[in-house]
């Protein structure tokens, strides 16, 4: 893979406003050092007697070719004008006119050899690949330019529009190389042939896969894994969980494999704020565990057996409207959650898994940058995308190499942990991108960070080491933690620039408080369980005293029993919701500081 670089810097030739008045003011010389001097002058005059021609002053003939000159010039300026108005109104009269033609220049000299249909699929361990959307025509009517170029099956150029001190504009083209990269034109179909189909067969030979679709908000994630958008009604055929669906379903049957007598079985949740949320089970929230053998459960998720395509069809229908459900376009809950749909290959009427895929979309990765929010929701839910896209990031890079797995750094990677992990391991990440001129910088920042994943996942076979032997010792798993700070310190070390101090302390602080939201929600959860039982039991502690003999000794020494574990359930209650609220204010704290550090 290539460094991405800045290719070159491409400056507007007769553009821009600077460069118009600097090539007048060089003709303007041209023109004055044609122009005669008076020794010239008297000598035409001196030759003109000579020739019996009548006598012209040298006055008379300087003003004669100023005049000339003054034509000449106003005829270059009308051309110009004449120009640079064809040039502007050549697009309709959109205001980056100028990047427009500079974009149309700079694509005139390549050679456009684009992926197309039949070239062969190249196996990868990890495959990372992008896709650049069309403009919408919320796009085009907003005169958005469209400033990604593909020019071949894993290049990519962003022409980047930029500024002088001068103002003079120029554009800076950066070029970026991954596995594949597909074009407006590509289809769904098309890039899942070059993507996650070479993984359901490696799912029949026992492989954990995964598929990620990344990028940031409305570039294309849910349309590639979901399936095509006909309004708010969504083709979940031909999205890459469908798609594969329909692969998975034929190699079942096909000969190859029909007789492993394997059961596919599915699941679909989502992460939102580090908790899980079942998508199969009305978004009840499951709990994710890991046990001493640093197996990670996600307990009270729904896993569905499934025997047809439509069957799995229905279940992500359902999901996927769950899902969105509820969400406001400015507000939207899909673009702040990672969206986990899986399928699971079991031998019929065993336990053991035989292979899994999972398919990702991921939260909106702009999401991950308000940390410095007012609203604590808001920092929350942005602590934990940054949190789990870093996480992501290296836990992919730490695949197959004798390193430590930061898997603990987020909830994401936790519940991945298996596909992390093993010697049967294929990953493939689809980093989606918006073409418009406005979402340029986030462009950037997409492909930087696929670009970074798969960078040092081109690695030596004989450097791999059986995984399991990857943990560090000492870093024993935490039964129900929802994080490991060792990884979160790791994470910070490997992106010092991405992870400042202060984000990394609020991070922690934030951490921490999920930690402790689900140890009092636990809690209460057992208060009330315990209450439901108390109040029968003093009820028919009260019912003895309706009797006229009852036993007012036995009456006194069972209330006080009852009521001193009341009391004690209460008061540890009561000490715990103190201790979240403390929290909440360190965090506070730490939010108000890292937002002072953020505006110096
Ligand atoms: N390749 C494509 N061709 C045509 N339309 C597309 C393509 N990709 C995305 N779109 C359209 O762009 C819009 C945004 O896409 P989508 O919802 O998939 O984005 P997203 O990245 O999943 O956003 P979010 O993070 O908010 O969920 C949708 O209307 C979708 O239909």
């Amino acid at each position: 893979m290539v460094e991405p670089a800045t290719e070159s810097r491409t400056q507007p030739k007769a553009l821009g406003k600077m460069s118009i008045v600097n090539n007048v003011q060089q003709q303007q010389q041209q023109q004055q050092a044609a122009a005669p001097t008076t020794a010239q002058v008297n000598t035409v005059t001196n030759n003109s007697v000579a020739g019996s021609i009548p006598r012209k002053s040298s006055c008379v003939v300087t003003v004669g070719m100023m005049e000339e000159n003054r034509i000449k010039q106003r005829d270059m300026f009308k051309v110009m004008r004449e120009k640079k108005n064809a040039l502007m109104n050549q697009d309709g009269g959109n205001p980056n006119w100028e990047f427009i033609n500079m974009i149309r220049e700079y694509q005139s000299t390549i050679d456009f050899r684009p992926l197309v249909e039949g070239q062969p699929v190249d196996i990868h361990q990890i495959t990372v690949c992008v896709r650049k959307r069309p403009l919408n025509q919320k796009e085009m009517t907003r005169k958005e330019v469209d400033v990604v170029c593909i020019p071949n099956k894993n290049t990519l150029i962003v022409h980047e529009p930029k500024a002088k001190v001068d103002l003079t504009k120029y554009l800076d083209n950066q070029k970026f190389r991954f596995d594949y990269t597909f074009d407006e034109t590509c289809s769904n179909e098309m890039v899942y042939m070059y993507t996650a189909k070479p993984l359901v067969q490696a799912v029949f030979e026992g492989a954990m896969a995964t598929c990620f679709a990344y990028g940031q908000t409305g570039s294309g994630k849910t349309h590639t894994m979901g399936g095509t958008f006909n309004g708010r009604s969504q083709d979940s055929n031909n999205g890459i969980y469908g798609l594969a669906t329909r692969d998975i379903f034929e190699l079942l049957q096909s000969s190859k494999y029909r007789s492993n007598n394997l059961v596919v079985s599915a699941s679909f949740y989502e992460i939102y704020c580090g908790n899980v949320f079942d998508l199969l089970s009305n978004k009840n929230k499951a709990r994710v565990l890991e046990d001493g053998k640093k197996q990670v459960q996600v307990v009270g998720l729904t896993e569905r057996e499934v025997y047809s395509v439509e069957e799995v069809q229905a279940i992500i229908s359902s999901g996927t409207n769950l899902r969105t459900s509820g969400q406001t376009a400015a507000n939207s809950n899909s673009s702040r959650s990672h969206a986990i749909f899986s399928l699971t290959l079991r031998v019929k009427g065993t336990t053991k898994v035989h292979g899994k895929f999972s398919f990702i979309d991921l939260a909106g990765n702009e999401r991950g940058a308000d940390t410095v929010s007012e609203n604590r929701r808001t920092r929350s839910e942005s602590s934990e995308i940054n949190k789990s896209l870093l996480s992501l990031k290296e836990c992919i890079r730490a695949l197959g190499r004798k390193k430590h797995l930061p898997y603990r750094g987020s909830v994401l990677t936790k519940v991945l942990r298996d596909s992390f992990i093993g010697k049967n391991i294929r990953t493939c990440m689809i980093a989606m991108i918006a073409p418009g001129m406005t979402s340029c910088e986030h462009t950037l920042n997409t492909l930087r960070y696929a670009y970074r994943v798969k960078e040092l996942a081109v690695i030596d076979p004989d450097e791999r080491v059986d995984p399991e032997e990857d943990l560090i010792e000492g870093d024993e798993p935490v039964n129900g933690g929802v994080h490991n700070f060792n990884d979160l310190e790791q994470l910070r070390s490997l992106n010092e620039n991405e992870m400042t101090m202060e984000l990394y302390n609020q991070h922690k602080a934030i951490s921490d408080l999920q930690q402790k939201e689900e140890e009092v929600l636990d809690n209460h959860q057992r208060v009330n369980e315990f209450l439901e039982r108390f109040l029968p039991e003093a009820k028919e502690l009260y019912n003895l005293t309706n009797l006229v003999d009852y036993d007012q000794d036995a009456y006194c020494k069972r209330g006080e029993e009852l009521f001193t574990q009341l009391a004690e359930v209460a008061n540890s209650f009561k000490d715990l919701m103190s201790e979240f609220r403390t929290k909440l204010s360190q965090e506070e704290m730490v939010s108000q500081a890292a937002k002072l550090s953020h505006r110096k």
